[in-house]
């Protein structure tokens, strides 16, 4: 873990300065008493692309879930240590875990639009929560933002659910960013497409990142060395007794990690010698 100084060098080559979003710091969270993730400590740049990789059951999606504090609904999780979100500890119990969450927003595995029209599946988030703008304007700009305006624009009365998946996986996303995000946590959003639409997703990240900081959990090494600025390792240990539980190993730009890891456990992976 290099990213101390926040210099970070994304994949295109370039340098930039980004201001850290999350600092994670001694991060451990439980399920019923089991600690399922150990120790994070981990600083998300702003306006770039983390990729979280590793074998299954490591935590990358527990980790994704304490970004807005989705594991509170789960019950008989518990996290410790420090996560702040732009210099507050969103687990400080005065933090509204609805607001934050409207700050970050969450894409999910298998698309999931609301059983309702395309303009509603976009309008239905801000005027919930009182939004005072322009509302067909909002739905044509986030759905133009999520790339898939010119394919649903003669049918926003129709229903989300009709859309194909990779449309679907993209009217999800233009909901997410009518909300008017500032970090977009995305687990395993193409892992249901086919690589059309996974090529257009990646595609839209890459976009979306001008104005976003987007956080993916991905199976898809590939996907991650394609979008990612910066990609973290996760791995598994056998605790004491006997379970296994997930660790943060190694967190730095893709190109680093991908080339020249500085853990044998990140370099057993990629080079798919793990295991
Ligand atoms: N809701 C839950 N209740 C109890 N244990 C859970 C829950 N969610 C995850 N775990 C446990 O926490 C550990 C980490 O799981 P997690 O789903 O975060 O890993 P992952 O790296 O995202 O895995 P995958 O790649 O298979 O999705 C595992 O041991 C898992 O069994």
């Amino acid at each position: 873990m290099t990213q101390n100084d926040n210099k970070s060098k994304p994949s295109n080559g370039t340098i930039t300065q980004a201001r850290t979003v999350f600092d994670v710091e001694g991060l451990k969270v439980y399920y019923s008493g089991f600690l399922a993730l150990l120790d994070v400590y981990i600083k998300i740049p702003e306006q770039q692309i983390v990729a979280f990789i590793g074998p299954s059951g490591c935590g990358k999606s527990t980790l994704l879930r304490c970004f807005n504090r989705m594991n509170d609904l789960i019950p008989g999780a518990k996290v410790e240590g420090r996560l702040n979100y732009r210099d507050r500890n969103i687990y400080d119990p005065k933090i509204n875990s609805v607001k934050l969450r409207r700050q970050v927003g969450m894409v999910f595995q298998r698309p999931n639009p609301f059983p309702k029209s395309i303009y509603e599946n976009i309008a239905f988030g801000p005027r919930s929560n009182g939004y005072k703008g322009n509302l067909d304007e909002l739905v044509e700009d986030s759905l133009r933002r999520a790339a898939i305006w010119d394919e649903v624009k003669d049918k926003l009365k129709g229903k989300g659910t009709a859309l194909s998946g990779g449309q679907q996986q993209r009217l999800c996303i233009a909901r997410a960013i009518a909300m008017k995000p500032d970090v977009l946590l995305m687990d395993e959003p193409c892992s249901a497409l086919d690589p059309i639409s996974t090529r257009q997703v990646e595609e839209l990240c890459l976009e979306l990142k001008q104005q976003y900081t987007i956080i993916m959990v991905t199976h898809n090494m590939q996907q991650a060395s394609r979008v990612a600025d910066w990609t973290a390792f996760f791995n598994t240990e056998i605790d004491e007794h006997g379970k296994r539980r997930g660790k943060l190993v190694e967190f730095n730009p893709t190109v680093q990690l991908f080339s020249s890891p500085n853990t044998r456990e990140a370099e057993e992976y990629i080079s798919g010698r793990f295991g």
